[in-house]
């Protein structure tokens, strides 16, 4: 299962955040696609580079296979898994934009610069079931997008490509995002006050601590729970002005629903654990990650490498 947050430390500077739960990794490492490498793209929808791009990804084929990214603009996404929903073309369709399943992400952040301008393009959006390879099939995903000011999920299913307006910045994964958004009434109850103390018969009874409010929040790891979790955090997280403090707080937010192994097992039996957790900050154009195995949160700027280079750089 995954986990995706947006949030912004209110001086127009995005932050996009993943968990990447699975039950093994790709090999995946942090990618920068400078502006003068030349992808190749099936369609035509990725002819150029126009904006570089960092996150973490594999490379096939020339080609950045990306998880989760951003890019110089402050444009960032990350998909997650959308099983028993994802539906995409099995051909292109003339006339439309066509993206294949594995590029939209890169499609996204190279050519973009705003959601705005993402969701104008959506319009004539094709995604289309073209694997990179034999080795890779497409996976089935739906995907956040955030900048500065807001989010927007995106579902390729038996409705076409619908576009959602996510103004509680947070995507988990099955089922899709309407539904999980409308559960969130299920939670009006919850808030961070401390309870009055309360009476009941002839007892006055106080409370152990602060929290009781809260409860109520699923604390499991089941996708709808998740999605709840990872909301109620983000939404009364305090804004942060600093870089420091954003860091922590996407971290520290991804913690609450990150995947311990052991505990929830896929049908295969395997347990799933949070393999990495992912940061992209537009205010400094910097990834941050950490794994299950090392917490100690690393970084690679996109400043840290030639932004109009004409090679992918593997870190
Ligand atoms: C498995 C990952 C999603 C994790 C997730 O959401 N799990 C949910 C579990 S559950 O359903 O709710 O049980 C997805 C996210 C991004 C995916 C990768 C990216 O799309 C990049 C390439 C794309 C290729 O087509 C397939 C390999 C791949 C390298 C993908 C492998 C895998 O499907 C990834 C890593």
């Amino acid at each position: 299962m995954c986990t995706s947050i947006r949030f912004s430390d209110g001086s127009g500077h995005l932050y996009l955040a993943r968990n990447l739960d699975w039950t093994q990794g790709y090999g995946e490492r942090v990618v920068v696609t400078p502006t003068g490498v030349e992808v190749p793209s099936p369609f035509g929808a990725v002819p150029s580079i126009r904006h570089a791009v960092i996150g973490m990804a594999i490379v096939e084929e020339g080609t950045p296979l990306y998880f989760d990214c951003g890019n110089d603009a402050g444009l960032a996404v990350a998909g997650l898994n959308f099983p028993g929903y994802a539906r995409y073309a099995q051909e292109p369709v003339e006339g439309a934009t066509n993206v294949a399943a594995y590029e939209f992400p890169l499609w996204v952040t190279s050519q973009f610069s705003s959601v705005d301008e993402v969701e104008a393009a959506l319009r004539s959006l094709v995604i289309v079931d073209k694997p990179i390879n034999d080795r890779y099939p497409s996976s089935l995903l739906h995907w956040i997008i955030g900048d500065a000011t807001r989010a927007i999920v995106v579902e390729a299913t038996d409705e076409g490509v619908q576009v959602f307006d996510d103004d509680v910045d947070v995507l988990a994964n099955q089922p899709g995002f309407g539904w999980h958004h409308e559960n969130l009434r299920n939670y009006l109850n919850v808030g961070p006050e401390f309870p009055e103390e309360s009476e009941v018969g002839r007892a006055r009874l106080a409370p152990f601590g602060s929290g009781s409010h809260m409860r109520g929040i699923p604390g499991d790891y089941y996708s709808p729970s998740r999605f709840v979790r990872a909301a109620y955090v983000n939404a009364h997280y305090p804004q942060k002005p600093t870089e420091e403090e954003n860091v922590s707080r996407a971290f520290h937010t991804l913690q609450q629903v990150a995947m311990v192994d052991g505990s929830a097992a896929m049908g295969s039996g395997e347990f799933e654990t949070t393999i990495y957790t992912g940061l992209f900050s537009a205010r400094t154009t910097t990834y941050y990650w950490n794994t299950y195995d090392d917490p100690a949160v690393q970084s690679v700027a996109l400043a840290d490498h030639d932004p109009a280079g004409k090679e992918l750089v593997v870190v």
